[in-house]
């Protein structure tokens, strides 16, 4: 499902070479030290930054070069994820159609989620009036109804208090299991996953080690 042969990146002095492969529907966390490239690893799988060698296959095809939002990838970013200028439920809805036109089947489809994430009382306010952990939990929502084959969170839960972590953890992982998802997850707290995913893998200095 997620393909990484050979590729490389450099950051000023900082070379980063990763050789990932990952099966449909394999969940994964991602660990290592701040800096070591984990946001770099999924930056390159999502097409935000450009590999200098190697090449990029997701779901059987070269996306080396391709645009982001022509790959089969949703993301979720550690911070920035929302649109300031819109509603809670527009934010979301942005994750169904690019162009907020949507049917009565997608509405019900925002508001079911948003209640799934406890949102619901939120969905009529813009990013400033919400906590970071409900923006979060925007963000996620807005991830989930993308509906792409790969799943990439980077850091999803570093606003969210532990009782709400464990909760959105489970929640993702049904979805995953439900939609058939691939999942790659960047946390700085793996124990909260054992027994939720299938392996984990260390980035160490811009390179990867498969832990199990
Ligand atoms: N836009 C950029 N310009 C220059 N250097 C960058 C840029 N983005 C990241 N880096 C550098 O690349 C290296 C890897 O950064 P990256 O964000 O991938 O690490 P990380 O493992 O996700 O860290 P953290 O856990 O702190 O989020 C770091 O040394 C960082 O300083």
């Amino acid at each position: 499902m997620i393909n990484l042969d050979q590729v490389s990146f450099q950051y000023k002095e900082m070379r980063m070479q990763f050789n990932l492969h990952v099966r449909p529907q394999e969940k994964m966390a991602i660990v290592g030290a701040s800096g070591a490239g984990k946001s770099t690893l999924l930056n390159l799988i999502a097409g935000f930054e450009q590999p200098e060698t190697g090449e990029i296959w997701l779901n059987g095809e070269n996306h080396t070069h391709s645009e982001p939002h022509l790959r089969p990838v949703s993301m979720l970013f550690q911070e920035n994820n929302l649109f300031p200028h819109l509603t809670a439920y527009q934010n979301i809805g942005l994750g169904i159609k690019p162009n907020l036109k949507l049917n009565d089947k997608e509405k019900a489809c925002i508001q079911q989620t948003a209640s799934a994430l406890g949102l619901t009382e939120f969905l009529t306010r813009k990013p400033t009036a919400l906590s970071g952990g409900q923006k979060q939990r925007v963000a996620i929502a807005r991830c989930l109804l993308r509906n792409k084959p790969i799943l990439l969170l980077d850091e999803p839960f570093s606003a969210l208090n532990p009782e709400l972590r464990l909760e959105m953890l489970d929640l993702i992982i049904q979805h995953c299991n439900e939609e058939k998802l691939t999942l790659l997850l960047v946390t700085h707290q793996p124990s909260e996953l054992v027994g939720k995913i299938d392996r984990t893998l260390v980035v160490e200095n811009g390179h990867l080690i498969y832990e199990k």
